[in-house]
Formats: structure tokens, sequence, C-alpha cells
């Protein structure tokens, strides 16, 4: 069986499909470390190849990253694509994904925790949250150095920054070399979390110190209504790390820094965002706006300086993120002599 039919039956087939091909790629081992997840071990590495986890699908309507992961697994099954560097292909939320749905029981990128408080939770993403967490552990195991995760995704509504980078809460900063890099691949901006937030990108950067993202690829769509032109550079990117080639030192591109400052919870059923549904991602409200009322919290009013908005869904959960607020990072000024 190839790669391709691998994942594609992962997403379409009634029964679960398991991976016994271990020769599929010359050269190469192919492990299942579970369903929809195969790592890549090359015999040998490039001398500068670093390890990469590239997961899509973690919600199962957006679907652009799906089709991006299709494209990469075209290329190795064709041979244009050569594994140079250990690699983990992961596809996320099987049954969203075949209901077109965000998710089924509950959003998938809230609950990689290590935590009890999941450990005994039957709902299907639980399950499958913890699957995902012990494929990241046994791949994390097996390799040496920096390793690189991109867990892709697309956002529900449009923005004033189509591509973006959500960089999880660390005390470790990403180098200005990996921003750079992604902005060659045409991400646009950088959201710095600023607490901790039980994401996919998260776990593997607070767990294992991998340097992770969630990236942004435009908007969702279903199946065949994806545009990929815009997201050619990021193919780049993937398949040079899959590679193990060296990325070519940055160019010119650079992409706008925000850094959140505030995190709007739904606490109540009786909860409202005070701005129209269809607005973009980033927009900047003045001091003084109204948010959003909460039965529970009350009003929320934007205090001090500029709020940007990000990621409004008044139809999350109780007790979950409704929105963030950010705003641009300054850089610091060179200090005087
Ligand atoms: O467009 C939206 O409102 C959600 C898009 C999305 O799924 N975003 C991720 C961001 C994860 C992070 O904060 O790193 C999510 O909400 O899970
Ligand atoms: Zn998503």
């Amino acid at each position: 069986m190839s790669l391709s039919d691998y994942f594609a039956d992962f997403i379409e087939a009634d029964e679960l499909t398991v991976w016994s091909n271990r020769d599929a790629l010359p050269g190469i081992s192919v492990t299942e470390h579970a369903p929809g997840v195969l790592a890549l071990m090359p015999g040998a590495t490039a001398p500068d190849a670093e390890a990469t986890i590239i997961s899509a699908g973690i919600h199962g309507n957006e679907t652009a990253p799906i089709e991006l992961l299709g494209e990469l697994v075209a290329a190795l099954d064709a041979g244009q694509l050569r594994v140079g560097a250990p690699t983990l292909l992961m596809l996320g939320n099987r049954r969203a994904i075949m209901a077109g749905k965000r998710h089924v029981d509950t959003n998938l990128n809230r609950l990689f925790r290590r935590d009890t408080l999941l450990r005994d939770d039957e709902r299907f993403e639980c399950q499958r949250a913890r699957e995902l967490m012990q494929a990241v552990d046994q791949f994390m195991a097996e390799v040496s150095g920096p390793v690189l995760h991109l867990d892709m995704h697309t956002a529900i509504r449009d923005s004033r920054y189509p591509r973006f980078a959500v960089e999880p809460f660390s005390d470790t900063p990403t180098p200005d070399n990996l921003w750079r890099q992604l902005a060659d691949a045409g991400i646009q901006a950088g959201l710095s979390q600023h607490q901790h937030s039980w994401t996919f990108s998260h776990y593997t950067r607070h767990y294992h110190g991998a340097m992770s993202f969630t990236l942004e690829l435009g908007r969702v769509a279903p199946f065949g209504g994806n545009d990929l032109e815009p997201l050619a550079p990021m193919l780049d990117l993937l398949r040079a790390r899959i590679a193990g080639a060296t990325v070519s030192a940055p160019g010119s591109a650079t992409l706008v820094r925000f850094e959140v400052t505030d995190e709007i919870m739904r606490e109540s059923d009786d909860f409202r965002l005070c701005f129209a549904e269809d607005i973009a991602n980033f927009t900047e409200f003045a001091p003084g706006s109204r948010l959003a009322i909460d039965g529970a919290h009350g009003e929320w009013i934007v205090e001090g300086t500029p709020a940007h908005i990000v990621f409004p869904n008044a139809r999350v959960e109780r007790g979950a993120r409704a929105l963030l607020l950010a705003r641009p990072v300054t850089q610091a000024l060179p200090e005087s002599q």
C-alpha cells in the first residue's frame, strides 16, 4: 500500500487500515505510531538535517492542510521527494474530517496535557489526544537534535493577515532566523501566546522543547474548494524539511509580530460578542469599545491601548476561549550608550 492510499483510507474507509508496508519507500523505515500517524526514518540523514512533525486535520473541517499533506505523500510515493530527515506525518481527527466538522464531541486542540484531568475521559477527542501524544512521545524518543512541529490549520474567518503563525507560550523564545524562514514560507504575521493553552503545538513545545507553531493557512473551505497557490512557499518549506535540505538563508520577507494580552472566556450560556459575525482576525478596536457581554462576567471593554481581536467565536463550549486580544510587539529601543 502507498502512503497516499493509507492516508486516504484513514479519512474515507469504514474500517481503519493498519500500516504494514515497512518498505514503501526505498531505504526508509516507515512505521505507524498510531492510526493516521506514520514515522519516516531514513537510514542515513543529511549532515544538517533536522526532524519535523507535520500535523493536519486536528480540526476536521480545515481541509487545506490535509490537501497539503496529500501533496507531500503523493510526491514521496512518486519518488519526487526523498526523505533525508526524520519526519512524523500526522492526520488528526478522523471522525470530524469524515463529518466535515470542527470536532465531534469536544475541541481536540485543547486536550494536549499530561495531567490526570482527561485520563479516563472516553469522549472521542480525548481518546485521540492520548493516541497523538503517545505517538509524538515515541517519535521524540527516537530522534535527536532540534525538532520543528508545524500544526497546520485554517481559520473560521478572514484575516488581515490570511496566513499567520501562533507561537505557544514558552520561556524559550523562537529564534529570529526561524521567524524569517516562516516569513519566506508566506507567513505574514506571528502571534505569541501569553499563557499555557494545551494545544497540540503547545504540547510539543512545552513537554519536548520542540520549536512548534500552530499555522493558520487561510480560511476554512471544503475539500476541493481551497486555493493552494498562496501555500506554495509553505509546501516548499515542508519539502525541504523532509528532504533534510538546508533551508536557504532567509530572504527579505518579514512578518508582523503580535502578542496576546488577554483571553475572553465564555463563562455562561448567556454570552455574545458585540461586533459583526464576519469581522476579520486582527481587526483593531479602540479603547472604550465593548467587545463581549457574558451573563456571569458582565461586559468586556477595551482598556488602555487598542486591541486586535483574534479567533472570535461565541459558539464555543462554556468555559472555553471565545476571543483573544492582541497588540503589536514593539521592538525594544537600543540602550543609549
Ligand atoms: O478561526 C478560529 O477561530 C479557530 C482556528 C483554529 O482552529 N485555531 C487554533 C489556534 C490554536 C492556538 O491557539 O495555537 C485553535 O483554536 O485551536
Ligand atoms: Zn483549527
